[in-house]
């Protein structure tokens, strides 16, 4: 029998069932088996999946949708899980690896609404759905006076409770409405000076046990360096503010043309008596010790302005 370079036999994806989770963990596999790997999935349902009433900060925050994937990989039910890097840990618990980081997608946020064509044009107080506190801080700034409302669950859900007029408008990543085929549903992608991203938006992670060596060498085709690199800077802000979803922080790293790293980051005060902070740095940034250094500077420049 013939192999294409070291086939495994069957590399099996543990993967959430949401149509985004599985869209991802398709377009992995299907980045796979072009390389001649034998490739299936392992569907499952995560705990941040089932808790959909509350706000993600307050239940446990991101790891809440990946662990029960990590299980998987742990008992050697699956071989790697396909994340959305934003959702991921800055620290991944010992025993577990970030292989690889894909080509990123757009890392823009998006503004969908059915009857106003963008933020300038809402009314007075119209309301606006997003849980996220970084969204939050954010479209404070920009819009005082809306009304911001908590919306919580997967893409499709969150679109259905904009449609029965629960809301005015909402803001979602363009990457996972992109990814869904839901692009027309976007009015304008927010410039990212005015909505800055979150660390991580619009890429994709590939998480392995880390003594899994096979994979990390497989994977290594799948990688983008320029946008890992930029994504370690952005992930380094975060950990370096302590990093949970319940900080309302942005973080986002662009490359230069001088070949340098600029990462641009923010943080509100989700009580909204201080001022947005927002600051940037730029650096060289060829090996991940410099961007995580430069991402190190930033969150630094983020509390000398007062961030905490
Ligand atoms: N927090 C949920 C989440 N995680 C990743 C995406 C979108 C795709 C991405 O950023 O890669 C979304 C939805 C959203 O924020 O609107």
């Amino acid at each position: 029998m013939y192999f294409l370079g070291a086939a495994l036999s069957n590399i099996v994806i543990a993967t959430r069932e949401s149509r985004l989770a599985l869209w991802q963990a398709e377009h992995v596999q299907a980045l796979l088996q072009e390389r001649g790997h034998a490739v299936s999935l392992l569907g499952m349902t995560t705990r941040g999946d089932q808790i959909l009433d509350k706000s993600l900060s307050k239940v446990g925050g991101k790891g809440l949708f990946v662990k029960e994937l990590e299980l998987a990989l742990e008992e050697g039910r699956a071989d790697i899980a396909v994340h959305s890097l934003k959702d991921v840990p800055m620290d991944l618990p010992e025993g577990f690896v970030l292989a690889c980081v894909l080509e990123r997608e757009d890392p823009r946020d998006a503004l969908v609404s059915p009857r106003h064509a963008s933020l300038d044009e809402l009314p007075q107080g119209a309301v606006v759905g997003t849980s996220s506190l970084r969204r939050v801080v954010l479209l404070r700034a920009l819009r005082p006076d809306l009304r911001i409302e908590p919306l919580r669950g997967n893409l499709d859900t969150r679109l259905r409770k904009l449609d029965e007029g629960h809301y005015d408008a909402i803001v979602l990543a363009a990457a996972g409405l992109k990814r869904l085929g839901l692009e027309h549903r976007i009015r304008v992608a927010f410039d990212p000076d005015t909505m800055l991203p979150a660390a991580g938006q619009g890429a994709l992670g590939i998480e392995v046990r880390a003594d899994r060596t096979d994979l990390i060498a497989l994977l290594a085709a799948l990688s983008h360096p320029r946008d890992w690199l930029a994504t370690a800077a952005e992930r380094a802000v975060s950990r370096s503010m302590g990093g949970s979803c319940s900080m309302p922080l942005a973080a986002h790293a662009r490359w230069q043309a001088d070949g340098a790293l600029r990462v641009d980051a923010a943080w509100g005060d989700p009580e909204g008596n201080a001022a947005l902070v927002r600051v940037h740095a730029q650096a060289p940034a060829a090996d991940f010790a410099q961007a995580g250094a430069l991402g190190e500077r930033a969150a630094a420049l983020l509390r000398d302005a007062g961030a905490h």
